[in-house]
Order: structure tokens, then C-alpha cells, then sequence
């Protein structure tokens, strides 16, 4: 045990010495932006502050005169260029080798699996309409879950309720209602296929920390050591038999096997419709397929899983008829209204829900930095000042460096979001779109032309889960459950582990049953 306290002391030194020393180089060989990181005074004397508040300081003092920072070894944009960044085009800074830089998933899914994003913005959408009913019947199982076998705990005041920690019901929840969407009810029940996906997330995301920082020709020599190698061995072999049958009998494009929209053969269709697929071998198809599966549901599981957390936390941690009872009077007003059956157009009409989930998004967003693209012009990339920035300079980007936006100084922002710190449900509810749209204002969905395609879907999932979630339960006003910092880092993390309590409604009280 002592050795190990001394390996992570040591490491912990190494990791701010590493900090200090490429600030001091940054700023005085370089002569670069500075960079958002503590000084070791503030270290020795006890005073270092979280990432978060480094963010904001930072913001505070050089975004707001125009000037870029660095945190995390990335350039963070001031507003005067947010417009110049967004009309770069793709082939001079873009999003994919940026997040492939941090993720490092190639030598796992492939080098070409990123180009779902097509997918996403297309087919997929245009099937979110359909996808509703088996949503729902998913959410409604999932739910279910929700409430543990045992008997409810007897609180002070003798009432029953019974404890939920939010995060790992919504992550379990969240990764069947994905694979239902992805490749089918068959396999939400398939323990094999829910538990190597869910690991599949989280390893990528442990192991990148190493990979990303390893000499890259290297790479593929150790990617084999890691479990996600294997990981993905598994997936491929439970799907082989599907993969097998969509390419002796593909589907008509539209049309899907078992009545329900699912991505796997919208996915057999894609792929074999991108260059050099369609006289491509099985085994290579299949190495297509499901790469992209994989990079799809790693874009959609952990990011909605925290966002629907994060509302549930906003939401028991207010009195019910501050924002749960107004939400749900409307929801089924909208809901009657449309004979009872959801669609993507009654989903769209709930000003009250949508301006409460942006709210928990502007102050709860998956990340605090957000958006990145990495320059690919060897000569660099000059973004110049938009009109109105008094006396802003041009920010020049050397080769091969990554942008991000100021995502938690932008929403913390006084001067766009009056009393900015406070929780305030219905901010946005008169706005003529309350929906969570990207803007140089709202980022928790990106920003610019690479802002997330799949928000459409998201954003059905997440009303739909709430929205049954408040129809069948109660829940005890607690106190909101402290999101997790971990230490300097600039990470935006859930708590994991606090109890919250809910009891199901009495029957008289559920209107709508899915
Ligand atoms: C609430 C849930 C979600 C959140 C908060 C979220 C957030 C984000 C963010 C911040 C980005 C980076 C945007 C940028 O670089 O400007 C992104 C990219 C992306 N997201 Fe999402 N996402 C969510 C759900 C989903 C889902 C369900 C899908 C798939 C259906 C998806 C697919 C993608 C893809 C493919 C990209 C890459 C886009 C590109 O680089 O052009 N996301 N998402």
C-alpha cells in the first residue's frame, strides 16, 4: 500500500511538473497564448482550484479581450473568431482527426468508421418518427428497472421510498434502449452483446489516456494487448449471422426485417454503398459494419446517459410543482391532443420540458471544453476577427494544432445568461426555439457545421425517458447531487453514487401508460 501512495504521489508530481514546465514554455519560448493550469505556488500552498474555475478565470480574463488560451494542450477561441471557425473548411481544420487524436479508436474500429456522420444526418433522422414506439416500449422496461426487487426504506416521517443512484440505472437503461436501435430487440436481452458494449465505452475512454500519449507507430503493436480488442471480437461474432443474412437478402433501403427501424441494416446498406465495399470480401464488410456501429453507439450511450442524469438530478432536487407537475400538465395536454400517440412533431411542441433539459445542459454539459478541430493546413490557419470586436486581433494556428470552445465561460456568462450560476427551469421557455440549439451562446451539442447530428434522436430519447419517468414515479426533493471534479482536470462528470428517492405513483395518478 505504501508503494503504491509513492507510484501515485510520483505521478502526480511528474503530471504537474509536466503542466508547469510547457506553460513556462509556451509562454516564454513560444511566446504563446498562456495556459489555464495552477502554478505551483498555488499547489504548495494548498490553493489550486479546480479545472472548472481555471476555465473561467481564464475566459474572464482573455477570452473576453478577444484573445485565445490554452488548456489541456489546446487552444481555446475566444468569441471575436467563433464565426471564423465555423466557416473553415473541413479539409483545412476538422472535427474527425481531432477526436481521433484524443480517442485514439482507429486501431480498434477501422480507419474509415467515422463517416457515420452522414448516416446520422440522413437516414437515420429522417427515421426517428418511426423509431418512437419501440423507444418506448424499451424505455417503459428499462423503467421498470428502476424501482430495486426489496422491499422501500422507511424514511423519517415514516414514508416509503425506495433509493435509486441515478447514474448507473440511466447507463444500464441507456445501453438497452441503444442496442434496440441499433441492432434489435433480440439482443437487448442478450447479457453478451449489453455488457461488452457498455465496457466496450468506458474502456475506450480509460485506455486513451494511455494510447494518445504513446509514439503512434507503436500503436498498433500494443491496441492488441488491450481488452477492447477482444471487446470487439465478440460484437463481431454475435452480429455475423444478421451481417450474413442482410447481404444474401438486402433489404430494400427503407424497409427493415423484423417491422422496426433498426440502424444494423441501414448500416449494411451504407457501407456496402461507400468506396470499395461492394466487391469487398464478408470478413471486410463485416470489419465495416461494425466499426461504425460501435463508433455510433460510443457517440450516443455515455453522452445521453449523463445528460438524462444530469435532468433527473435537476429535476428531484426542486419541489414537484416547481418543474415536474407544470412539465407533465403540459406534456399530456400535447399528448391528447395528438389522439395519444408521441411523434416527433407533438415532442417538438414542449416548450416546458425542452427549456428544462437545455437549462441542465447549458449547467451540466458532457464536457467543459467542447468542439474540437484540428488544423490540417501545413501552413497554419489565420481566423480573423468578426465585425462588432473592438480592437480583436486575428488568432493564428500553427500545423496540427487543436481548437475547442470555451464552452463553461461562454454558458457562465453574465452577460448572456442573467444570475448565470442559478438553475432556472423555465429560462428559456418564452424563446422563439427553447430546444437545445447550437449557437455561439449554447454549445452543449457543439458548435459550427460538426455540431452533434444524432441530437435529434438524443433529444427524443431523453423526453420520452423523463417524460414516463415523471408519469410513473414520485420522487423526495433532496438536495442535487454534487457532480464529480476530478481534481484539475477539465472533465464534467455525474455523481455516481448518492441516492435519490422515488415510489411509484398511486394508480388513480398515472394517466399514460406506455
Ligand atoms: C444528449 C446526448 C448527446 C450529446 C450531449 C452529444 C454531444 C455531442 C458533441 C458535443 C459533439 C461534438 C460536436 C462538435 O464537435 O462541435 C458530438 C458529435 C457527434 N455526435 Fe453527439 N451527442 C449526443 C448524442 C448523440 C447520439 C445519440 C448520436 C448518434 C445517433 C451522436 C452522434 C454524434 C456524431 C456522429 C458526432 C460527430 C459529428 C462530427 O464530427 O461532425 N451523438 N455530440
Amino acid at each position: 500500500m505504501p508503494s503504491l501512495l509513492i507510484y501515485a504521489a510520483t505521478a502526480l508530481v511528474t503530471y504537474i511538473g509536466y503542466v508547469q514546465l510547457h506553460a513556462l514554455f509556451q509562454t516564454v519560448v513560444r511566446k504563446g497564448p498562456p495556459v489555464a493550469a495552477n502554478s505551483w505556488w498555488a499547489y504548495l500552498s494548498g490553493k489550486s482550484v479546480s479545472g472548472s474555475v481555471l476555465l473561467e478565470e481564464f475566459y474572464e480574463k482573455y477570452s473576453k479581450n478577444n484573445e485565445p488560451f490554452m488548456a489541456g494542450g489546446h487552444y481555446v477561441l475566444p468569441p471575436s473568431v467563433f464565426a471564423a471557425i465555423r466557416k473553415v473548411p473541413d479539409s483545412i481544420a476538422n472535427s474527425t482527426p481531432a477526436n481521433e487524436d484524443g480517442l485514439v479508436l482507429e486501431p480498434f474500429l477501422g480507419h474509415d468508421n467515422t463517416d457515420i456522420i452522414h448516416l446520422v444526418r440522413t437516414t437515420l433522422t429522417r427515421s426517428v418518427d418511426a423509431m418512437i414506439a419501440p423507444l418506448q416500449d424499451e424505455i417503459h422496461t428499462s423503467l421498470s428497472a428502476f424501482l430495486p426487487p426489496g422491499p422501500p426504506t422507511l424514511l423519517p416521517g415514516d414514508e416509503e421510498w425506495y433509493p435509486l443512484t441515478v447514474h448507473p440505472s440511466t447507463l444500464t437503461a441507456i445501453g438497452r434502449i441503444t442496442t434496440r436501435i441499433l441492432v434489435g430487440s433480440k439482443y437487448t436481452t442478450l447479457p453478451a452483446w449489453t455488457d461488452t458494449l457498455a465496457g466496450f465505452a468506458n474502456g475506450i475512454i480509460i485506455q486513451s489516456i494511455l494510447l494518445k500519449n504513446l509514439w503512434r507507430p507503436l500503436v498498433p503493436w500494443i491496441a492488441p494487448l488491450f481488452n477492447t480488442t477482444r471487446r470487439v471480437a465478440k460484437l463481431r461474432a454475435l452480429i455475423l449471422p444478421d451481417v450474413r443474412e442482410l447481404l444474401a437478402n438486402p433489404p430494400t433501403p427503407g424497409t427493415y426485417p423484423d417491422g422496426e427501424p433498426t440502424v444494423l441494416p441501414m448500416m449494411v446498406n451504407y457501407v456496402l454503398s461507400r468506396p470499395g465495399y461492394a466487391e469487398a470480401k464478408e470478413s471486410e464488410v463485416l470489419t465495416g459494419v461494425i466499426g461504425r456501429l460501435l463508433d455510433f453507439s460510443f457517440a450516443a450511450v455515455d453522452t445521453t446517459t449523463i445528460t438524462l442524469t444530469h435532468c433527473i438530478h435537476d429535476l428531484v432536487s426542486h419541489p414537484p410543482s416547481l418543474y415536474a407537475s407544470p412539465i407533465l400538465e403540459q406534456a399530456r395536454a400535447v399528448l391528447a391532443a395528438n389522439d395519444g400517440v408521441w411523434t416527433t412533431q407533438a415532442l417538438s411542441a414542449l416548450p416546458l420540458l425542452d427549456s428544462f433539459i437545455k437549462e441542465s445542459q447549458r449547467l451540466h454539459p458532457i464536457g467543459q471544453l467542447l468542439s474540437q478541430r484540428k488544423v490540417l493546413d501545413p501552413k497554419g490557419l489565420m481566423l480573423m476577427p468578426s465585425e462588432g470586436f473592438e480592437g480583436a486581433k486575428p488568432v493564428y494556428l500553427p500545423y496540427g494544432a487543436v481548437t475547442q470552445m470555451p464552452l463553461v465561460g461562454v454558458h457562465m456568462d453574465g452577460g448572456f445568461y442573467e444570475d448565470a450560476r442559478e438553475f432556472r427551469g423555465f429560462r428559456f421557455a418564452e424563446d422563439k426555439v427553447a430546444r437545445s440549439q447550437p449557437s455561439d451562446r449554447f454549445m452543449s451539442f457543439g458548435h459550427g457545421k460538426h455540431a452533434c447530428p444524432g441530437r435529434h434522436l438524443a433529444l427524443v430519447v431523453v423526453k420520452l425517458f423523463l417524460l414516463e419517468f415523471l408519469e410513473r414515479f414520485e420522487f423526495k426533493e433532496v438536495e442535487r447531487p454534487k457532480d464529480w471534479q476530478l481534481g484539475f482536470m477539465f472533465n464534467a462528470v455525474p455523481d455516481m453514487k448518492t441516492n435519490v428517492w422515488i415510489r411509484p405513483r398511486r394508480e388513480e395518478e398515472v394517466e399514460v401508460e406506455a
